[in-house]
């Protein structure tokens, strides 16, 4: 077996994949890392520096609690928490409850069993491990491991508890216990649909909400904390995620640009928002970013219930925005899918930090982004063998011409083409002029900056590439590589709904004014299904 380096390798014949197979054959997850003695990590786990980034934990901002005590009886009461949770679902997408009805020494006990789990013997610890999905009951480490731009420090065991649980005896022995504690998730759907302005019984009416699945983490003590993350930036894909965490803290949330902490509240819940609530109430509740750090102290125990099914029975139905909530002020952002389609792009994209909800809005916020890479400078093949995306896309490449005015013959060998899904928001919100894809940061460079990033490359890319009019490209620069880029963004059809398609064509006019250019009629008219249906398929 190939031994895990605990060395950070800079060598250029390091292999991300040998490391984290190796690593995962040895069915200990970070705990048995931790347990060799090792005093450095892994380089498999280093995380961008942007990710690991701890920002001062903004003072200004606390996630809201909200007490539960006595809603169910007292009107005046539901009314006040009510109010109070519409508020936590609109700007928050978080909060926490106290009083819910789940005793503080039930609560304790669920993170003692998934300690006492995660500390068994190493050789009945490992008949546990699993990276099949379809088990009730599995230990792993990292669910997108093979995926993600980098592993997390963090180890977890998961259990499907609705509708349909494991047998008792699936169950590790010492959590048992865990199984026969269901977090209330009818409650919270009531008081969710009441703050929708729904019927108590909406949300647990539509069975798709019925399935609750348990993720319990077990975040070791980290020797190099700002090296990694115990989980990287995401949103959960549940309708709602019920949170018990334990007194380490580390858990963040994304709130108004800034991490804010969730800190510890012994007895209490964390609620949150997920994808399928945000898609179902057409971003009225909003499925917030979130993190948890890694520390030099632990372990850190949590227990995620995430409120979503991937039964077949339920995984199939349609999930769409509410149409009662729907309006001609409010038309539908989303387009109607099924609870397996969200899952399957989600688990496909693993913790990559992009939003996982974009390829389902039916407004033109989806853009597909034109790469044109200019690798003469690096000479031969070389560059194009290292290029991030690889491949070629012809399709692309020639409508790319036609927009430039390059015929054909013209185009050089050097240039290699390629095609990736944006989204026009993220351009626009970000300040920083940076777009993310695939855990690459690329800087946007706008017309001004394009003559100060001339040099060899930007010249033949001028002269041969952008002749007026394709004023709408920005030039791209990817940070740590000399080649240069250039981008386009070209809308996604819409339904044909007049609100979508303005709202779309306004984010990325908005986007194109930042640089004083105006989308050119015929990149609003191609026709893109085709090409969201390959991306998909990639
Ligand atoms: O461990 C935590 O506090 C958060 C875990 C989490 O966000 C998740 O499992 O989705
Ligand atoms: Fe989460």
């Amino acid at each position: 077996m190939t031994t895990i380096k605990s060395e950070s390798s800079k060598d250029s014949s390091y292999d991300r994949r040998v490391e984290v197979k190796a690593f995962d054959e040895t069915k200990l997850g970070v705990k048995g890392l931790l347990d060799s003695g090792i005093t450095k990590i892994p380089r498999m786990f280093h995380h961008d520096k942007d990710n690991t980034e701890i920002t001062p934990s903004n003072l200004k901002f606390h996630v809201p609690i909200i007490d539960l005590k006595d809603v169910n009886t007292n009107l005046s009461l539901r009314v006040e928490a009510l109010d109070k949770i519409t508020r936590a679902c609109k700007e928050w997408g978080f909060f926490q409850v106290v009083n819910h009805g789940i005793s503080v020494e039930v609560l304790d006990e669920m993170l003692c069993g998934i300690r006492r789990f995660h500390e068994l013997e190493d050789e009945m610890k490992k008949t546990f491990y699993s990276r099949d999905r379809s088990k009730k009951v599995r230990y792993f480490s990292n669910g997108s491991l093979f995926r993600d731009p980098a592993a997390n420090w963090r180890d977890s065991i998961a259990f499907f508890s609705s509708p349909h649980p494991p047998n008792p005896e699936e169950i590790p022995a010492v959590c048992r216990y865990l199984s026969n504690t269901n977090f209330d998730g009818l409650t919270m759907f009531e008081l969710f649909s009441e703050a929708l302005g729904l019927p108590t019984s909406y949300l647990n009416e539509l069975d798709s909400t019925e399935g609750e699945f348990h993720l319990c983490h077990y975040y070791p003590p980290c020797p190099e904390p700002e090296l990694t993350m115990g989980t990287s930036k995401h949103t959960d894909i549940s309708f709602m995620t019920i949170l018990l965490q334990d007194h380490i803290g580390g858990l963040e949330v994304l709130h108004k640009n800034q991490w804010v902490n969730v800190h510890p509240v012994h007895g209490s819940l964390v609620i949150n928002i997920g994808d399928l609530l945000q898609l179902l109430t057409n971003d009225m509740f909003i499925s917030v970013y979130h993190r948890v750090l890694s520390r030099d102290i632990g372990p850190r125990i949590s227990v995620a219930s995430f409120f979503t099914s991937s039964f077949p029975h339920y995984a199939s139905k349609i999930v769409g925005p509410i149409k009662e909530l729907l309006s001609e002020d409010n038309p539908p952002i989303y387009r109607d899918t099924t609870i397996e389609d969200v899952a399957a792009h989600y688990h496909k994209k693993g913790l990559d930090g992009n939003r996982s909800l974009h390829p389902f809005k039916l407004c033109n916020v989806t853009a597909t982004m034109v790469v044109a890479v200019d690798a003469s400078n690096r000479g031969g093949d070389e560059g194009i063998r290292d290029w991030p995306f690889g491949g070629v896309a012809g399709d692309l490449e020639e409508e790319f011409r036609v927009l430039n005015g390059v015929k054909s013959k013209e185009a050089q060998p050097w240039w290699t083409w390629k095609k990736e899904e944006i989204h026009v928001s993220d351009v626009c919100s970000s300040g920083h002029g940076e777009v993310r894809l695939q855990g690459h940061v690329f800087t946007i460079c706008r017309s001004e900056r394009r003559k100060r990033c001339g040099d060899d490359a930007g010249k033949v890319f001028r002269r041969r590439l952008v002749p007026p009019p394709l004023t709408l490209a920005n030039w791209v620069r990817y940070d740590s590589c000399p080649w240069k880029l250039v981008l386009g963004l070209r809308e996604a059809e819409g339904d044909g709904s007049g609100g979508a398609r303005r709202r779309g064509n306004g984010r990325v006019e908005e986007m194109l004014g930042r640089s004083d250019k105006r989308l050119p009629e015929r990149w609003r008219c191609v026709e893109t299904n085709k090409w969201r249906r390959e991306v998909d398929e990639e």
